[in-house]
């Protein structure tokens, strides 16, 4: 039933091509929230239409970070209360934000039917993207693992410290032998210097080519910035609110790279092709 619903539905939505990114870290406190939104915002200045999907603490996390108010999450859409859209908050440029909480159920838990929920959920989204990113929950979880695997890119955000490299090992390892995903996009954050981010993900690469199958790319550095922790306590993002700071020339810098990404194969475009990935993990 669900492969019919969503072969269904892609087809009704063949032009609509969406860019999905997972953002993740292993470990929590690496910046994995600031660097997404402040990334959502830049790649919204630039002309794309974003969806971030919150799959992180949820609510906390985008009240706090920019003083939007949350009322409703994805689990009154699998309830049947409302629709996506209607879930969506609107932040800086535009960016849209859909809060994925869905109580304390992991992927793993939704019932066939809540699975067919969120297949339709996203098909019948009417807000129109060209990119969503994921901000992932820390740790491994089962619903990390999911979101990171159905998604086109894989970004881990490390920070150098200890748990931050084994954690982002780990979350390396078990996404490539058990999920065949080989790719990593890696942005060293809160680093003293260019120098230092190239060493921390040396040091990662190192460990990951010698024990796995995999490719690491660096995509960004970007510097411990007094101004991140400001931005927060404005509510407001840093490339809003400190636009010339260290931090945030490195986040612009990630979204004009980004534009370059590829785009998915036809076949792979579209939203619903990525829930259907993430279901069909646990069918
Ligand atoms: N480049 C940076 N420079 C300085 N401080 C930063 C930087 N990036 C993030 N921070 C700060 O680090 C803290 C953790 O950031 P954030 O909440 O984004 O991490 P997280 O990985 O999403 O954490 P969690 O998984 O626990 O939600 C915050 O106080 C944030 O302001």
């Amino acid at each position: 039933m669900i492969d019919d619903q969503a072969r269904s539905l892609r087809t009704m939505s063949r032009n609509k091509q969406v860019k999905v990114v997972a953002i993740t870290g292993g470990k929590g406190g690496v910046g994995k929230t600031s660097v997404t939104l402040n990334t959502a915002i830049a790649c919204a200045k630039l002309g794309r239409r974003v969806l971030v999907l919150d799959a992180d603490l949820g609510l906390a996390n985008v009240d706090v970070m920019l003083g939007l108010r949350v009322e409703r999450n994805l689990s009154h859409v699998l309830n049947g209360d409302c629709t996506l859209d209607e879930i969506l908050v609107t932040g800086p440029h535009g960016i849209k934000i859909a809060p994925a909480t869905s109580g304390t159920k992991s992927m793993a838990e939704l019932s066939a039917h809540e699975h067919a929920g969120l297949i339709r959920a996203f098909g019948e989204l009417k807000t129109p993207i060209d990119l969503m990113l994921i901000d992932t929950a820390a740790g491994i979880s089962d619903m990390v693992v999911s979101f990171s695997r159905a998604a086109q890119d894989v970004v881990l955000v490390v920070c150098d410290e200890p748990t931050s490299l084994t954690d982002a090992y780990a979350l390396i390892k078990i996404l490539n032998r058990e999920q065949g995903v080989f790719k990593f996009k890696i942005i060293a954050n809160t680093v003293r210097s260019e120098r230092e981010g190239k060493e921390l993900f040396s040091k990662l690469s190192k460990v990951t080519t010698r024990f796995l199958d995999v490719a690491l790319e660096l995509i960004a550095i970007v510097p411990f910035d007094e101004n991140v922790r400001k931005a927060v306590r404005k509510q407001s993002a840093i490339v809003e609110a400190f636009p010339a700071s260290p931090a945030s020339k490195a986040i612009n810098k990630l979204a004009i790279d980004m534009q370059h990404w590829p785009m998915p194969a036809q076949a792979g475009g579209h939203l619903e092709f990525f829930i259907e990935n993430l279901v069909s993990l646990h069918d």
